[in-house]
Formats: structure tokens, C-alpha cells, sequence
């Protein structure tokens, strides 16, 4: 749509002031929606159906009392035909009521603690102002409701011609939504008929939905297009996979069992797998990825693995040469820090099929990378990756005969993402869950206590140690700057060598290359120390089920999901395990109540639905490649029940062949190329 300023009235600054607003064409001034409503026109009955708006009501005073303490000036009780409400009024403004008159008041209903109703500070109103309902939108410094509205004004007289009706009839007819035009304009001028649309309103339900439809539609398209693609049909043979159950002294859970069976019938299709495999910290993501690479490496094809940072790669690389060398499969690294001669020799075995199992970062995805018969791509800690990486992994295609197939993909993250999030963000995946964690894990007792305590922890650390266990000391996260936060974590290790000189101490921080922090966290997990003091690189993928007690310092800067990640550090044995949250004070409201849910659960989703409604999806998913942070309308938290119906929608819309369909996506989503061609 044309840019705001062929409007009349805008010029230059009022353009600068609306782009502030995200808003550039005309296009965007229709869906600039309101936050709220005034309705000034009409006077409301009282009850409890006004609660939560702002409503003009016409009272009798019943009672008014001067108050002298508190904040509060005035107190009054008033009622009207069908109910009672009590008036508050603070400080020397408005209107003084009172006992035995009638007035008109504006303001906004709330409860009180008794149930009753209230209105703090109303206004006084002389008439019932007899225009329609007004809409009051987000605005900027300098820019004015009425100008607002006034710009919204014209741009729904443009829309009157221009706007296109993308969601067809049948659907709109079965939903029982307005069309487009409708609908705008019941959200941006509701008429006083009609009330004041509600965000359940069906004017609102359809523009929420129509977004949440069309990311949908953006994310299904591609999972649609990539499972067109033939993948090799991997029947699972599962001798090699029961030769690994057998030398391990463990069975898989049943959630463990469940997954892998999804995994499983994925494999043996044609088509390729694109599934997203969610556990909770410690719940045992490895086994089923290792299950899924040996039903590939059993059937002739290769694995790769990809991890997101270097010390990750390598501690994969560890855990699967463990596992999977008995077997006579060797696993190769793929590593920035491997000589150029290390690196020909892996590039040459990936190429000729000899290598067929390999762990790396995405660096395995590079152009030099030939794989000879790739049948699997595994994605470790997917959501440091974009929706676009996921999907240029699968350009590394199987090719036995010549044919070109596309290797299956399984994307694992290490933190639990609410299941709305998670629908949303990965709508192109399906969805396992590894809801269970390995029997005889002893729950973790999570403590909150004042950094100025941090003396007491000594002698904690001690007598765990002198019992055979191993402690954490978790260094607090300096944000930009790693130098600092290294200092930091040097001398808190000195000045614990000083105060525990009988124990041995290791550290590991970011500003160690990635072959020595494994040097220390090899040391750490051979039980050849027994603190570990460690920035917080230790935050994924370390399992040393020795050690009981971690202590985190400044927690209360740290986010649910981060600390979640590393107190799954501990509590990896049977042995019972704590974990130390240290604070400072003053500490925020939202910051204790983080931490009192740390100490409440230890149920990753819960803490991560907390995490979602404290932080928001964007904060979350650590990346705005998503899409997800330009939401226009809908609210991943509010409207998460409608995101099911959206994704079938979008499936029957896709199923239908509709041709409003790339229309509708490229309305709603930003910048369309994120997700490629649509
Ligand atoms: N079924 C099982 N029974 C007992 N122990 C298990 C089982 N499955 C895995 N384990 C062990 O549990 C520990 C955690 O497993 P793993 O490292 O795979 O967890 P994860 O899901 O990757 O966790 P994180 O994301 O926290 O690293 C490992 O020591 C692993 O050997």
C-alpha cells in the first residue's frame, strides 16, 4: 500500500512521528489497532459486566466521607437501578460528591477485595457525549489521539477500494467472521450500537487469527514443500541400537521409548522427517538420538550432528564415541580448532561414506562439506538457530544412484518452549516430547540465600566434597564483556582455593579455548576436581551425574530459562542435590518471584510458560528470525488458544491450493523473504 504521506495531514513530521510506530504505508494504519475504548455516548448500567472498562454511569450518592489518612481524599457509595459501587477520589482534583445528588461519571470499573465494584478518580461528566465510541491507540510523543484517529480515519476510506478480502467466504462463513473491511471497522470505529468490541468480538478474532493464519501458513508451506522431497526410507533394524541398550546400564523411559518410535515410523517413510524432539533438562535427549543416527548408520546411510558452539560439539563427540565406538562405529569431529590436516583427512571420509557418524557446528553445513550418503541431520539446541539454517541443512542431500534425497531432520533443544511457543515458532515441525525423566533421580533442593551469606556456602562445599561428591560454582554472566567476567571467575576461584586450600579446584570460562575448557571439564567429570568453578559456558550439555550442589552467583540477574539449564547440572544421580541461588539486595519484584518459582518447581514447561509470560516469546527463543516478534495483533500469551485453529486452517487452506494464500502471508509477515520464496 501507498506510504502514509500522500494522506492529507501528514507531512514530514508527522510521518517521522508514525514511523516510530512501525507504521509506513496505509497499510499499517489499519492494523495501528486500539488498545481501548471510551464510551462516552452511552450511560451503563451497573454490573459486573462493566468490569475492567471504562464506562459512563449516573449515580446517586448514597453516602460521602472525607478521609484524612491514606491516599485516598474522599470516599463515597453510590448506586443506580441495578447495582452499587464505591467512588474514589484522591488528591485536590475532581469532583467533590455529594450524599443525596445524582451525577454522571466516567471512569474505569473495577473489583474491589470484596467483590463489589469501584471506580477510582471518575470524571464528571455534564452530558452523555453523543458521538460514536472512541478508539484510543499506542501513540508516540507528539503525535495526538485525535490526529491518530484522524489518519486511521482516511486510511479506512481507502481501504473502502483498495483492500483486498484474502480468507474466503467459506471460512468466513463457517467462523462466523466479518470480511475484512467489516471488521476493520468495528475495531477502529464501533459503533455505539454495537458496543465495544471485545477482544473476543468476531471483528477481532478475525484479524487476530488472519495473522496467526498466515505465519502458520508461511511455516506449514515450507514443511509442505520440504516433505514433498524423497528421503531414504530407513527401516528400522534396531540391532545396532539394541547392541547399545545392551552395553549401557540403563533401559530407555517409556517417554523415551515413545519418541523414538515417533522417530522411527518418520524414518521409514519416503519423505523426510522434520521433527522437533523436546525433553527437559536431563531427561535423556542423547539416547534417542543416538537410536535415530544407528537406524541411519545400520542401513548404510550417515548421521551428522550439529551442535551449537564448539565446546558442545566436542563433548557430543565425547558422549557418542563412548557409546557408539563398541559398537564399531566411529564418530568423527568436525572442529575449527582441528589441524588442516586433521580436517582433510574427516572431509575425505565424509565424502567417500567411511565417516559415518560426525558431530560439529554449523560449520559441517559449509560448502566443502560433501557427504557421501547423508540420510539424518540432527539439531542440537535448535533455537540458536534460524528457521533459514534448518533448512539449508537439508541441501546436503543423500545421493545413492545419483538420486538426490533429502536427508531427514530431527531438531532437539536443550530448554523446554511452552507448548504455544512452540507451536508457533516451529509450526514447520512435528512435535515429540520427552515428558519423563530417568528413574531414581532425587529431586534438587533449590535455596535462596543473600550474597552477603556466600561465607556459610564454604563449609557446605566442604563437607559435600569430604563426602566423594562434586559442587559447581556458577560465576555470574557479564554482559559484554568476557575479559571482565573472566577476571571475575579467576579470582572467585583464587579466593576459594584460599578458603578450601584441601580441595582441588578447576575453572573453565569463555575466554579459554574451546580445547582447554575441555581439558578442565574432562578433568572435572574424571572426578580429578572437586569444585568446578565455570562461567556460564557450563550451561548446556554438561553431564557429570557426581556432583550434588551448585551455587549460582547473582541469580537474580539470570533468567528462569537459564537457570533452569544450569541447575539441571546437578541432580543428575542418585544422590541428593542442591542448588544455591545467590542474590543481592535490593532485589526486583519480578526478579524474587523468579526465583521463588525456581525454588517452587523443577518442571521446565511450567518455569518456561513463566518465562513467556514474564519475558515475552522474543526474549524466549533468543532470536527474531522467527517472525514472531512482529506480531501485529496477536499476543502469543492472550490468544495462544486460537493457535491449534489457525494451524489447521492453514492446512486446509493449504490442502485447498488457495490462491489467496501467499497474499495473506505476505500481509501479515514483515519481511516475506524470511521465509524464503513466499
Ligand atoms: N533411560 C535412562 N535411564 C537412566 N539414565 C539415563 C536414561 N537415559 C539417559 N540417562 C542418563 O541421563 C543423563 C542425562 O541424559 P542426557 O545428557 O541425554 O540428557 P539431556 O536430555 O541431553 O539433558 P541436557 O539437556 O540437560 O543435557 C545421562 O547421564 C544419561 O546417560
Amino acid at each position: 500500500m501507498d506510504p502514509v504521506d500522500r494522506l492529507t495531514g501528514v507531512g514530514s513530521r508527522v510521518a517521522a512521528q508514525l514511523s516510530r510506530l512501525s507504521i509506513n504505508t496505509i497499510g499499517d494504519l489499519l492494523w495501528h489497532l486500539p488498545i481501548r475504548y471510551e464510551n462516552r455516548g452511552q450511560i451503563q448500567p451497573l454490573g459486573p459486566h462493566l468490569i475492567g472498562q471504562s464506562a459512563l454511569i449516573r449515580v446517586t450518592i448514597d453516602e460521602a466521607r472525607a478521609l484524612r489518612h491514606g491516599k485516598a481524599r474522599l470516599v463515597a457509595q453510590g448506586h443506580d437501578d441495578t447495582g452499587e459501587i464505591t467512588l474514589w477520589q484522591f488528591g485536590r482534583f475532581g469532583p467533590t460528591l455529594a450524599a443525596g445528588q445524582q451525577y454522571l461519571l466516567y471512569g474505569e470499573v473495577r473489583t474491589n477485595a470484596h467483590g463489589g465494584l469501584e471506580m477510582a478518580q471518575p470524571e464528571l461528566m455534564q452530558s452523555a457525549q453523543h458521538d460514536a465510541i472512541l478508539a484510543v491507540y499506542p501513540t508516540t510523543e507528539g503525535l495526538s489521539q485525535i490526529k491518530l484517529r484522524a489518519c486511521i480515519d482516511q486510511a479506512l476510506g481507502i481501504a473502502l477500494h483498495d483492500l483486498e478480502e484474502l480468507i474466503p467466504a467459506h471460512i468466513r462463513r463457517s467462523e462466523g467472521w466479518p470480511g475484512i473491511l467489516a471488521a476493520l471497522q468495528r475495531v477502529h470505529a464501533p459503533r455505539l450500537s454495537e458496543g465495544i468490541p471485545l477482544r473476543n468480538d468476531p471483528a477481532f478474532v478475525r484479524l487476530i487469527v488472519e495473522e496467526l493464519l498466515a505465519h502458520m501458513l508461511a511455516l506449514r508451506l515450507k514443511h509442505h514443500e520440504f516433505v514433498q522431497n524423497r528421503a531414504p526410507s530407513l527401516s528400522p533394524g534396531g540391532r545396532l541400537y539394541r547392541n547399545l541398550l545392551d552395553s549401557l546400564s540403563f533401559e530407555p523411559t517409556r517417554a523415551q521409548a515413545r519418541v523414538l518410535q515417533e522417530i522411527h515410523d518418520d524414518l521409514a517413510r519416503p519423505a523426510p522427517m522434520l521433527r522437533l524432539v523436546q525433553g527437559d533438562v536431563g531427561s535423556g535427549k542423547t539416547l534417542v538420538a543416538a537410536g535415530a543416527a544407528l537406524t541411519a548408520i545400520e542401513q548404510g546411510y550417515q548421521a551428522a550432528l550439529m551442535a551449537p558452539t564448539a565446546l558442545l560439539a566436542e563433548q557430543h563427540h565425547r558422549n557418542f564415541s563412548q557409546w557408539l565406538a563398541p559398537l564399531g562405529v566411529s564418530v568423527h569431529l568436525l572442529s575449527g580448532q582441528q589441524s588442516a590436516a586433521e580436517r582433510r583427512a574427516n572431509l575425505a571420509a565424509l565424502a567417500d561414506g567411511s565417516a559415518k557418524m560426525v558431530i560439529g557446528t554449523h560449520a559441517l553445513f559449509q560448502e566443502q562439506v560433501r557427504f557421501d550418503r547423508l540420510a539424518l541431520v540432527i539439531v542440537d539446541e535448535q533455537h540458536r538457530f534460524g528457521v533459514h539454517q534448518r533448512l539449508a541443512l537439508s541441501d546436503k542431500g543423500a545421493r545413492p544412484d545419483g538420486e538426490s534425497l533429502r536427508p531427514h531432520q530431527l531438531v532437539m533443544t536443550a530448554t523446554p518452549i511452552p507448548r504455544t511457543l512452540a507451536m508457533s515458532a516451529y509450526a514447520d515441525l512435528d512435535l515429540s516430547i520427552i515428558d519423563e525423566l530417568p528413574p531414581g533421580r532425587s529431586p534438587i533442593t533449590t535455596a535462596l540465600i543473600r550474597a552477603d551469606r556466600r561465607d556459610e556456602l564454604i563449609e557446605r562445599i566442604s563437607s559435600v566434597c569430604n563426602s566423594g561428591r562434586q559442587a559447581y560454582w556458577v560465576c555470574p554472566l557479564i554482559e559484554d564483556s568476557e575479559r571482565i567476567e573472566a577476571q571475575a571467575a579467576e579470582s572467585t576461584t583464587a579466593a576459594l582455593r584460599e578458603s578450601l586450600p584441601h580441595l582441588r579446584i578447576g575453572l573453565v570460562h569463555g575466554r579459554m579455548n574451546s580445547a582447554e575448557k575441555n581439558r578442565e571439564m574432562a578433568r572435572f567429570k574424571a572426578h580429578e576436581y572437586d569444585l568446578l568453578v565455570a562461567t556460564t559456558v557450563i550451561e548446556v550439555g554438561v553431564d557429570v551425574p557426581n556432583a550434588s550442589l551448585m551455587i549460582i552467583e547473582n541469580a537474580d540477574r539470570m533468567g528462569l530459562a537459564q537457570l533452569h539449564q544450569l541447575r539441571g547440572r546437578v541432580g543428575r544421580g542418585a544422590t541428593a542435590s542442591f542448588c544455591i541461588l545467590l542474590f543481592d539486595e535490593p532485589i526486583s519484584d519480578k526478579a524474587r518471584t523468579r526465583l521463588s518459582l525456581m525454588r517452587e518447581t523443577q518442571d521446565g514447561f511450567r518455569l518456561a510458560e513463566a518465562d513467556l509470560a514474564q519475558r515475552g516469546p522474543g526474549e524466549i527463543l533468543g532470536t527474531r528470525q522467527t517472525g514472531l516478534a512482529r506480531l501485529r495483533v496477536a499476543d502469543l500469551i492472550q490468544d495462544a488458544h486460537w493457535l491449534a485453529h489457525a494451524r489447521d486452517l492453514a492446512d486446509a487452506l493449504i490442502a485447498e491450493n488457495d490462491p489467496n494464500t501467499s497474499a495473506l502471508i505476505r500481509r501479515w509477515v514483515g519481511s516475506a523473504q524470511q521465509y524464503g520464496q513466499v
